[in-house]
């Protein structure tokens, strides 16, 4: 696969000084679907904002479908479809003729039947005589991806796409991501919602005080970094952890009454069953057993501390 997207050393200094960016490398991969996760402030928005050419980088270089984004604008720009997170809409035009304008400012011809397709995937094609004001703030929303989607971007932003829409819509709107992948559209979102990334998203980038700490894929970020525990209640406290239990590397709770297991859920077996076995010759008697599963968030939450935020 060929990088749609190559960012490199990017920088952001806003006038006044402030750095929102330091030195940003990424490469996106045509075709996938990378989540941008980071805390209010971290950056995102700048970063997508450089690339789509509203924001002006102070230094290194970013490029998309081959154009660098300052020195080809025109040609990076044509690529693009920008979901901004503020709706930005003119409320007593009517949906259809706000997609049909943003086909027009980006220099395409008319082509109702795309429109109207692009109105029927995102479920507005009943409402295309409505006019912006009259729609909920879920619709207005489909609206400006509509209006992303109007002139055909090999590249989609979609900055905060359900920032408080309600779970049905959220769902909708991920499908609507899932289709528009299988179109061969380039997707990069940034989300505070770490279910949303965990849903739909192939690679995770994450960002912090204008730096990415890590891009991964989800897959393996989960399976490298995420484990489950299990945690045993024993029927009598003990005061320190049974020699005969050393290889286990078990944690020994407060009070003694529990024994905690990290484990793999990824290996060949996680091991429980000797475990148990092993309690039980040592003569220890459970009381109940309970699993917990780290998630992409305990993950997300741990890499920011340890960034120092
Ligand atoms: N025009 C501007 N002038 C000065 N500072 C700015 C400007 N725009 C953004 N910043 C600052 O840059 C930093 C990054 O902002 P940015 O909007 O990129 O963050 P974000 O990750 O998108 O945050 P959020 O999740 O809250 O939208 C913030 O500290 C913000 O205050």
């Amino acid at each position: 696969m060929t990088a749609i997207v190559e960012v490199s050393g990017l920088t952001k200094t806003y006038k006044g000084g402030f750095q929102a960016l330091k030195g940003v490398d990424l490469a996106i991969e045509e075709g996938e679907i990378l989540a941008l996760l980071g805390p209010n402030g971290a950056g995102k928005t700048t970063l997508i904002s450089a690339l789509c050419g509203i924001v002006q980088p102070t230094g290194g270089t970013a490029r998309v479908g081959g154009f660098d984004v300052v020195e080809d604008y025109r040609g990076a720009r044509a690529m693009i479809g920008l979901v901004p997170q503020e709706v930005a809409l003119e409320p007593f035009e009517k949906v259809i003729n706000t997609v049909r304008f943003s086909r027009g400012l980006f220099g395409y011809g008319k082509d109702e039947a795309l429109i109207e397709r692009i109105l029927r995937q995102l479920s507005l094609w009943d409402k295309r005589h409505a006019r912006i004001r009259e729609l909920s703030g879920g619709m207005k929303r489909r609206v400006l991806i509509a209006k992303a989607l109007c002139h055909e971007p090999r590249v989609l932003f979609l900055d905060e796409p359900t920032a408080g829409v309600d779970v049905e819509l959220r769902r909708d709107m991920w499908d609507v991501v899932a289709e528009l992948k299988a179109q061969g559209v380039t997707i990069i979102l940034t989300t505070h919602y770490i279910e949303e990334a965990e849903a739909i998203a192939d690679r995770v980038a994450v960002i912090n005080g204008g730096q990415i700490l890590l891009v991964e894929e989800k897959a393996a970020l989960m399976r490298r970094m995420g484990c489950k525990e299990l945690t045993i209640e024993l029927t009598e406290p003990v005061a320190a952890l049974p020699e005969a239990l050393a290889r286990w590397d078990l944690r020994l709770g407060a009070g003694g009454e529990t024994l905690i297991y990290a484990y793999s859920t990824q290996g060949e077996g996680t091991g429980i069953t000797r475990l148990l076995q092993d309690l039980s010759a040592a003569g220890l008697g459970l009381r109940d057993l309970a699993t917990t599963q780290s998630s992409l968030e305990d993950i997300f939450v741990g890499l920011i501390k340890e960034g120092g935020a």
